[in-house]
């Protein structure tokens, strides 16, 4: 209960800096037994006179060699659990990076960013008390009533097994009020992990809240967890308080059992005024170290209630192959969808019973109405998510059989939320090829009619913000897209790529789209219809089937779903360039 061995195998590292921070703290005891014999030795002598100047000086050398030891013992301590608390904090943290990169996108994306932020960095926090404070004093408390014990017997030993029994009281009361300290804790989690998946929720969505003036209800059920939050704050609060005094009651009180005992004994003549004296000044050594630990275990048992959360990412299962191996021919892939089926859920089948081919050197487009299962196949061309039933073949090679380096080397997805990072332009670019030269990067900005556009504004070190924020919608794109060329990646998905960005944007990129299918497997997604026009083949979806498939020609020649949907929308078109020329 009191130690977690999972968590320390875990982290088996620090067990190394537990143990010399505990033999440093043993150390400073023996120091403090050192200066507590010195010191009741040279009042001794005084009470009977026989204390003269030199063997005054010689205990007062002695007495500050041995406080001198004591407090750099004390400091090497603190050392050692400084050591334990950052080699924990690593390890865990690494463990939490590998597994969420190991995790298959779609498992990622179902993990709440704000839970994945408050374990990564909260929870470990907490677990530093845990390794660099509570683990150490644990230990060391079990080992200090014991040396005193082994030592002051010798003086009187009635006194010594008093104060030893009453060790134990302090433990029996860390363990009552644990029982209660651990169903609070959690409580205590659970409300401040969704407390801060709502503050997470609202701020991103903070400018939909403020067009549809919907923050102040918002605000109202913020301050609602908020309220919440603070009450089981105070109960945590006022539970560590209660079992802080009763500790110390039992810490103070079990020392002046031991101190009055002494006293009476040495009333008997039971013992000499030397060992009272060294009684007095040990006895409550005897319990500062567990009352100490007390403190440390509410902290302790916070981290404790952190590792759970960390445990669960950890132990979430990772739906890996195995088995996968890399790509057998990457150099020129087709595409083949057998029988696929794919349901978020019984009653809604996004893709159903679809079969297809999709041909290297060819531009493929999907259309279809919305809904009709685009994105689905899109995620699961990608491996995102995992069909039902059917495969997917490239090359051959069932998806679920290549690992997920190889295929994401030769597939690769350029979507309309491209993301950008923080960071300068270079290492955005350098992500997708990370020893790619400075002319490799400014060809394919080139391609994508960035290059000016950059040199004009810091070259490949201009600041890039988050999200992209400070370029155009347009600029993202191209941006996004340059960054894929440089990956030279075999097979590219464009899901929707041209949406919403200005024309001379979607232009840029359906002519490099189109430069690009010379080479490689392109598949495009497109609600416009005109961007298929120019497609070796179309494949027209409906309710996750093929409805109609050929080329723009062969389609319009059809008069199905195709040709209404294209005239629609050329009506629409002119409709609103009528409309702007007027
Ligand atoms: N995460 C999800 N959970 C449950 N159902 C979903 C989910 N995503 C999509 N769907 C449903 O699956 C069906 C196919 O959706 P999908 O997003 O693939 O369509 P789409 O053709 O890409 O549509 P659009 O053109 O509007 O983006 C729809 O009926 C949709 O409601």
């Amino acid at each position: 209960m009191m130690i977690d061995k999972r968590l320390i195998n875990t982290v088996s590292n620090s067990k190394k800096w537990i143990a010399i921070n505990v033999l440093w703290n043993w150390i400073a005891l023996i120091g403090g037994i050192i200066s507590a014999v010195i010191f009741a030795y040279s009042l001794q002598q005084a009470f009977y006179h026989t204390l003269n100047l030199s063997s005054a000086v010689f205990f007062l050398v002695i007495l500050l060699l041995s406080l001198a030891l004591r407090a750099f013992a004390g400091k090497k301590a603190v050392q050692a659990s400084y050591k334990a608390s950052t080699q924990v904090k690593h390890q865990l943290r690494t463990l939490i990076y590998q597994k969420i990169s190991s995790m298959p996108l779609n498992q990622v994306n179902q993990q709440s960013t704000s839970s994945i932020i408050q374990v990564a960095s909260e929870g470990v926090e907490q677990l530093e008390i845990y390794f660099g404070r509570y683990l150490p004093q644990l230990f060391y408390s079990l080992l200090a009533p014991l040396t005193l014990f082994i030592f002051l017997v010798f003086f009187n030993a009635p006194t010594a097994i008093i104060l030893l029994i009453c060790v134990p009281l302090i433990p029996m009361s860390i363990i009552a009020v644990n029982k209660i300290a651990k169903r609070l804790l959690k409580k205590y989690w659970a409300i401040y992990v969704g407390l801060g998946s709502s503050f997470l929720d609202n701020l991103q969505g903070l400018v939909t809240l403020k067009i549809y003036q919907d923050d102040a209800y918002k605000a109202k059920q913020m301050d609602i967890e908020a309220e919440n939050f603070r009450t089981i704050t105070m109960k945590v609060l006022t539970m560590q308080l209660n079992s802080v005094s009763l500790m110390d009651l039992l810490a103070y009180g079990g020392a002046a059992i031991g101190i009055i005992t002494a006293l009476l004994q040495f009333q008997n003549d039971g013992i000499t005024i030397f060992g009272v004296i060294l009684f007095i000044l040990l006895s409550s050594e005897f319990f500062i170290p567990l009352r100490l630990l007390g403190s440390f275990f509410h902290v302790a048992m916070n981290g404790k209630a952190a590792s759970e959360k960390i445990f669960t990412l950890l132990d979430a299962p990772v739906e890996e192959n195995k088995s996968a191996v890399d790509f057998l021919n990457e150099n020129e892939i087709a595409i083949r969808i057998e029988n696929l089926q794919f349901a978020y859920s019984s009653e809604k089948i996004a893709i159903s019973d679809l079969s297809l081919d999709i041909k290297p050197r060819n531009l493929t487009v999907f259309v279809g109405k919305s809904g009709c299962g685009k994105s689905t196949l899109v995620s699961l061309l990608m491996g995102f998510n995992q069909a039902q039933q059917g495969k997917i073949l490239f090359n051959k090679q069932e998806l679920t059989q290549i690992n997920r380096h190889s295929f994401y080397k030769t597939v690769s997805l350029v979507s309309h939320n491209s993301y950008i990072f923080k960071g300068t332009l270079r290492e955005n670019m350098l992500m997708a090829q990370v020893n790619a030269t400075d002319e490799q990067i400014y060809q394919v900005l080139e391609e994508v009619n960035l290059g000016n556009f950059v040199r004009q504004n810091g070259d490949l070190e201009m600041k890039l913000l988050s999200r992209g924020s400070n370029l155009s919608g347009g600029q993202i794109q191209r941006l996004a897209l340059a960054r894929a060329l440089l990956h030279n990646a075999q097979v590219y998905i464009f899901d929707e790529a041209t949406s919403n960005i200005d024309i001379e944007s979607e232009e840029i990129i359906l002519g490099f789209i189109q430069r690009l299918k010379i080479e490689k497997t392109i598949i495009m997604i497109s609600h416009r219809l005109a961007n298929a026009v120019s497609a070796d083949q179309i494949y027209v979806l409906d309710k996750g089937q093929v409805a109609e498939h050929g080329t723009h020609t062969q389609l319009m020649e059809q008069n199905g779903i195709y040709e209404n949907m294209f005239s629609q929308q050329k009506e629409l078109e002119n409709i609103r360039k009528g409309g702007s020329h007027a």
